[in-house]
């Protein structure tokens, strides 16, 4: 502790993170009753060389990552406002401390993994990191589920452009500051150097724009420079959490400029995509972990990126703080306490939710008397599963897919059998899905 400076130093981004994410609002209150309102927290990110030169790097708080948003929303400023530094602080804004700001440095095309899930979104944002303004891609609008990479995704957009195109004015903002900064901008008369501001933007990347539904006067602002950039070819990048046709409350004007440019989505990586982002991770944090683990994780998580990436932190630090290594043990451990709804052992209800999710049905229709084909081979695949992974009889097996005979059973099992003999698309199939109870009966 220096004056009024607290720096809590740790190993990696990664566990600044983390302590954003779970102990910011307690930190925050021992600051402001220690120090009172101009107390400040700053991290020190000590890489370890191996030997006595550690360079502490500095990091002040927040950094505009997800915890400080999170911060923001839960507690508007407790403790003064050295909690945050606003980007639109006009009398000191220029391009370069605009961009030191809002940019995360490791949100790079490097370190975003590649994916069946992500390729259109990703190779669109690097035509226009590499040509702004100039490709059809104006505006560029990315969609996608919380925690999938759309924040990640437009801001390695803005670090490539600042990093090869330095004359550019790159601002990043999310939709809640822009909308905060222009209501602070009504309030105190500032309306114009506001919008002069933001029209002498080159690349303008907002994020979460279905924050401004409802909001009129900030979605006819926005309409304006929107206009001016698109007529001066100023690049435009925006993210949303679903698509356009989906964003209620915005207007009809705006929502029919967005169709000017690029509309595309990020989907949850797969599998592959899934073990990929686990390698990268964890080789950024020079740490290895046994393949099984990998594995076991990339089976297991399968809601969001965000929640995979919460996954391997804590299993770095509890393995860290109790001096253990990782291993699957640990891992199951981990998991146990985190995704709510791990079941002990593979049981009916879980093949049957694996199987109705994985062939896109209803878990209504495996136990109906439908007799539609693709309902037919989910419950054909299911009951084979539930022969394999569970020690019910045939007969209660039956039962329990809405009252079936143990022929019915015989006859599924042989069936699924079968068709691994002669279909290879169904063989990678239930490959894939057997992977998934393996896992998770381990
Ligand atoms: N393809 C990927 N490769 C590597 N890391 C990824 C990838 N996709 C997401 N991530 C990581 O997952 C985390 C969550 O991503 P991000 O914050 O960009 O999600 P988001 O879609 O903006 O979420 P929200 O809807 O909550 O705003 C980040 O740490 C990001 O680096």
């Amino acid at each position: 502790m220096e004056g009024t400076t607290l720096t809590i130093q740790v190993p990696s981004q990664f566990f600044y993170e983390w302590i954003e994410e779970h102990y910011v609002d307690v930190l925050k209150l021992a600051i402001k009753t220690v120090m009172g309102a101009n107390g400040r927290l700053e991290y020190a990110v000590v890489v370890d060389r191996g030997n006595s030169q550690n360079q502490p790097y500095v990091v002040s708080f927040p950094q505009g990552t997800k915890a400080g948003k999170k911060l923001k929303e839960k507690q508007p400023v407790a403790a003064g406002d050295n909690f945050d530094h606003s980007p639109f602080d006009l009398p000191s804004l220029n391009a370069e401390t605009t961009l030191q700001s809002n940019l995360i440095e490791t949100h790079t095309f490097a370190n975003f993994i590649e994916g069946d899930c992500n390729r259109l979104a990703r190779s669109a944002g690097y035509a226009v990191a590499n040509k702004p303004g100039i490709t059809s891609f104006n505006p560029l609008l990315i969609y996608g589920g919380v925690g999938l990479g759309k924040t990640h995704l437009v801001q390695a957009i803005g670090n490539e452009i600042k990093n090869n195109l330095e004359d550019k004015f790159v601002l990043y903002v999310s939709s809640e500051k822009f909308v905060n900064q222009f209501l602070d901008a009504i309030k105190d008369g500032n309306v114009k150097p506001f919008t002069n501001f933001y029209m002498q933007v080159d690349v303008l990347i907002i994020d979460d724009i279905q924050f401004f539904a409802g909001k009129g006067r900030t979605q006819e602002m926005f309409f304006h420079i929107f206009n001016h950039l698109h007529q001066n070819k100023k690049q435009i990048v925006m993210t949303s959490d679903c698509a356009p046709k989906d964003l209620m409350g915005l207007e009809e004007r705006l929502l029919s400029r967005f169709k000017w440019g690029l509309t595309t989505d990020l989907q949850m990586p797969d599998f592959e995509t899934r073990v990929a982002i686990i390698k990268r991770k964890m080789q950024s944090e020079g740490i290895s972990i046994p393949e099984d683990v990998i594995e076991y994780l990339a089976y297991t998580v399968d809601t969001n990126v965000r929640e995979l990436e919460g996954v391997m932190i804590s299993l770095i630090a509890h393995a860290s703080l109790n001096r253990v290594d990782i291993d699957l043990s640990l891992a199951k451990t981990i998991m146990k306490n985190i995704v709510k709804d791990i079941e002990a052992e593979v049981g009916i209800d879980f093949i049957q939710k694996t199987c109705a999710d994985y062939y896109d049905i209803k878990l209504e229709d495996l136990k109906a008397k439908t007799r539609k084909k693709e309902i037919v081979t989910a419950r054909q695949v299911a009951m084979y599963f539930a022969k394999e992974f569970t020690n019910h009889s045939l007969k209660s097996i039956g039962y329990h897919f809405g009252g079936r005979d143990h022929s019915t059973v015989i006859h599924a099992v042989q069936t699924v059998n079968d068709l691994m003999e002669t279909d290879n698309s169904f063989k990678a199939a239930i490959i894939e899905l057997r992977k998934k109870f393996k896992m998770k009966s381990y």
